[in-house]
């Protein structure tokens, strides 16, 4: 008989579609030959996407891995009113809910498991229609996840704006959260109309059997073990938690360095800052301005992946362009800092620096992609979360790990640093400023890099949680009626 399957259905986005993948070949190699996994792939919504994802999709097929498959959905009208890129993506997933049906209930072999996204509630029901297992691979980080499910609760708790309270709000397994950490759509909830998908969503989740995070328990034990207790969901227990992560894709370097690591090969262990915004970043001028003037005065090295304004600002469309270094960058800047300042234009390759020895610190978005891989190479880093679950990132990375050096941002002024603020953070960072607090993060980043190493490695806690998660996957697997009466 066919092996039973692991049905996984991403989304596109660099921090979301390449996870789940990897995630489903560890998968794959946890259950000792057991199970397949078939990958369901919806129409990218933009050209890029798609290319990228396609490139993605051929360098798995080429690797020769049998028990991974893609089947290709039909393409559903793209939603052109919507409240943002919450509800835009669920409603996406709803059309697509007729083709998941019929591709799970297609499958010639039983089916273990429904693996979506963080957006993917409707195919919970979809699941849940088909009597199939459903897991939720939460690409983020635990502390999000718990703000999913908890925030009915704040909601009930806070009667007015978050925005507007005094003092910290207390989270289960979080030290006193500011309210100016929580993401966007919960803190102005009488602006921002998707407030009520987020409620929705942490609702919602409870109809899962699991969550599969990309953390460590390392990482997030006390958040962890808050939602296994049920106190995020007012004493009802919430599906289990796997935490088996950092689950990074790595690959082999590539023959011929990328011209940012041989920059990076001339310069001195640890030296370099690394600034990068993720795979949307797009800073608007003003922001730029404060970077150079804080790079420029700081005299530390730097390599700064700069990204140009999108053609398209819809939501889900949004792909920066290649920099136009002299329209965007400060006239002069340039030759002010050559010899110890790269400002490449385009998409680098983050992990290959991050893994560089040069490189002793990161400005970074607070993308979860962005956090784990500096965790996994051990760069301690400057947080300027500018949207979504960051500023919780943040918050994680400064006040729970304490791997960060903080950096005050203004949210009222679209998350501004003032130059001198950024300055000041570099220095401390690198070696230089207040001394102390730096090398604290230093310290804790190496230590925090050995975590996270030792929880993938064999019997590791991400490893433990694979294995049960396999088998409690392979057990589940169900026979999938062809036909619904
Ligand atoms: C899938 O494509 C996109 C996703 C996001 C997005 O939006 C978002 C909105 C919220 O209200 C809460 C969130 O947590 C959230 C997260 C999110 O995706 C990103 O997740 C990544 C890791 O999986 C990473 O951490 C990023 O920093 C998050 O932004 C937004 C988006 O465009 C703006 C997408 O195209
Ligand atoms: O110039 C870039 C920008 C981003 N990335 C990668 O894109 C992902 C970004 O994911 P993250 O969750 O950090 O943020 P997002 O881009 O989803 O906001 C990470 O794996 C980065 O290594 C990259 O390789 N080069």
């Amino acid at each position: 008989m066919a092996k039973p399957t692991v049905v996984l259905l991403p989304v596109w986005g660099a921090g979301h579609f390449m996870p789940m993948i990897e995630a489903g070949k560890r998968l794959l190699r946890g259950s000792g030959g057991a199970l397949s996994v078939t990958v369901l792939l919806m129409p990218a919504p933009t050209p890029d996407a798609a290319v990228d994802i396609a490139a993605q999709v051929k360098r798995e097929e080429a690797s020769g891995a049998d028990d991974i498959s893609f089947r290709h959905l039909p393409a559903v009208d793209m939603p052109t009113v919507h409240t943002g890129i919450e509800e835009w993506v669920s409603l996406i997933l709803r059309s697509h809910g007729p083709h998941v049906r019929a591709a799970i209930a297609g499958l010639d072999c039983p089916v273990a498991a429904l693996v979506t996204d963080i957006f993917c509630t409707p195919a919970l029901d979809v699941a849940a229609e088909l009597g199939v297992p459903s897991y939720v691979y939460f690409t983020s980080g635990a502390v999000m996840l718990e703000l999913l499910l908890y925030s009915p609760v704040l909601d009930e708790e806070v009667p007015g704006e978050f925005s507007e309270m005094d003092g910290a709000l207390n989270i289960p397994g979080l030290p006193p959260v500011p309210p100016s950490v929580l993401p966007a759509t919960m803190l102005h909830k009488k602006k921002m109309s998707t407030y009520r998908w987020f409620l929705e969503t942490g609702r919602c989740y409870m109809k899962a059997t699991g969550f599969i995070v990309n953390t460590a328990a390392e990482l997030e034990q006390s958040v962890i073990d808050a939602i296994a207790d049920g106190r995020c969901t007012r004493g009802v227990p919430a599906p289990t938690v796997y935490a088996i992560g950092p689950v990074i894709a790595l690959t082999p370097p590539p023959e011929q360095p990328h011209e940012c690591v041989r920059w990076l090969d001339a310069q001195p262990p640890a030296s370099v800052l690394l600034v990068c915004f993720g795979s949307k970043g797009l800073l608007p001028p003003p922001k730029v301005r404060e970077i150079a003037a804080a790079l420029e005065r700081s005299e530390h090295r730097f390599l700064w992946v700069l990204r140009g304004p999108p053609k398209d600002s819809r939501p889900g469309q949004r792909v920066p362009t290649d920099a136009m270094l002299d329209e965007l960058l400060p006239e002069g800047f340039l030759d002010k800092t050559k010899g110890r300042g790269l400002v490449w234009p385009t998409r680098a390759p983050q992990k290959d620096i991050l893994a560089h020895a040069a490189v002793g610190g990161f400005v970074t978005h607070c993308g979860w992609n962005s956090i784990l891989e500096s965790l996994w190479f051990g760069v301690p880093m400057l947080p300027w979360p500018l949207d979504n679950e960051q500023h919780a990132n943040a918050f994680l990375l400064v006040s729970v790990l304490g791997v960060a050096v903080p950096l005050r941002l203004d949210r009222e002024r679209d998350n501004f640093v003032e130059a001198a603020e950024l300055e000041r953070a570099v220095s401390t960072l690198l070696g230089g400023g207040d001394g102390e607090a730096g090398r604290k993060a230093r310290e804790k980043a190496v230590a925090v890099k050995a975590a996270c190493r030792k929880a993938v490695e064999k019997g590791g806690s991400s490893d433990a949680a694979f294995q049960r998660l396999a088998e409690e996957i392979r057990r589940g697997a169900v026979n999938v009626p062809k036909k619904r009466n």
